[in-house]
């Protein structure tokens, strides 16, 4: 379970999360929604103890992540598709992960597979596409077999074949119990792979709740999204 308890950070003058409260739950995938700029990526910083906050609390199951002992055993994540250092191959990089967070070797191999990464793992990170480098992310999000994982614009680069796997994996993760929380600007994606959504939009929370009530009261749930964050968008094509 993921908390979000009246979250603020703030950069200097900048108020990147103003007062944000939600939850995301085991057995379900929920969706991160908001425009550029409304504070997704700060408020995932701060859940995993990237960044600390101004004031409020993002816990995962009642404990900030730095306060957790179990690691990657706890939660997983994936922030940013060029954490691997190119140099290093995929299979180096796992293992050198696997052994400072104490996981068994043989979690490498599982979780290479996992993503359809075997055949390239032993190929520096250096040579990888977006994609693979986004199934690699992947890979180290699941190495610890976590209850909870949090990815961070995971699609992004994946051809079509990547996008259909990788939501698969996604609903396939919640329905063995774990709490699976995603951001992505794919509002379509989001349709096809969340059970919820948590909509933010300037650091402040707009709407929570089941897909299917937000999309259903505006049409869908693109329409629900232009509706809820029209008054939250700081850059608009054609001065409309
Ligand atoms: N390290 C930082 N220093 C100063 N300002 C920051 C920093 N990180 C984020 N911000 C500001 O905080 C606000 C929220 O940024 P954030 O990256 O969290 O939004 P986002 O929802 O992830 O956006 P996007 O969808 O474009 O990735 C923005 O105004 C951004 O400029």
């Amino acid at each position: 379970m993921i908390e979000v308890d009246q979250l603020v950070k703030r950069y200097g003058s900048t108020t990147a999360v103003a007062g944000l409260s939600f939850t995301a739950r085991p057995g379900r995938v929920t969706g991160f929604l908001g425009p550029n700029g409304a504070g997704k990526t700060t408020t995932l910083r701060v859940l995993l103890g990237l960044d600390a906050p101004t004031s409020g609390s993002a816990t995962i199951d009642g404990v900030p992540f730095r306060s957790h002992r179990r690691g990657l055993r706890h939660a997983g994540a994936l922030l940013d598709a060029q954490q691997a250092h190119p140099g290093l191959t995929a299979a180096v990089h796992l293992a050198a992960l696997a052994r400072a967070n104490g996981l068994p070797g043989r979690r490498v191999d599982e979780v290479l597979g996992e993503v359809g990464l075997t055949e390239v793992a032993g190929r520096r990170v250096g040579t990888y596409s977006l994609g693979m480098r986004q199934r690699l992310g992947v890979a180290t999000a699941l190495l610890g077999d976590p209850p909870v994982l949090v990815f961070d614009e995971p699609v992004n680069g994946m051809d079509p074949e990547g996008v259909r796997w990788a939501r698969g994996l996604f609903r396939r993760l919640a329905a063995e119990g774990r709490t699976v929380f995603l951001s992505s600007h794919l509002i379509g994606e989001m349709a096809a792979t969340a059970d919820d959504v948590v909509v933010v939009g300037r650091g402040r929370l707009l709407a929570e709740g089941p897909i299917g009530d937000l999309a259903g009261a505006a049409g869908s749930l693109e329409d629900a999204f232009l509706e809820l964050t029209s008054a939250s968008v700081d850059y608009r094509a054609g001065g409309a």
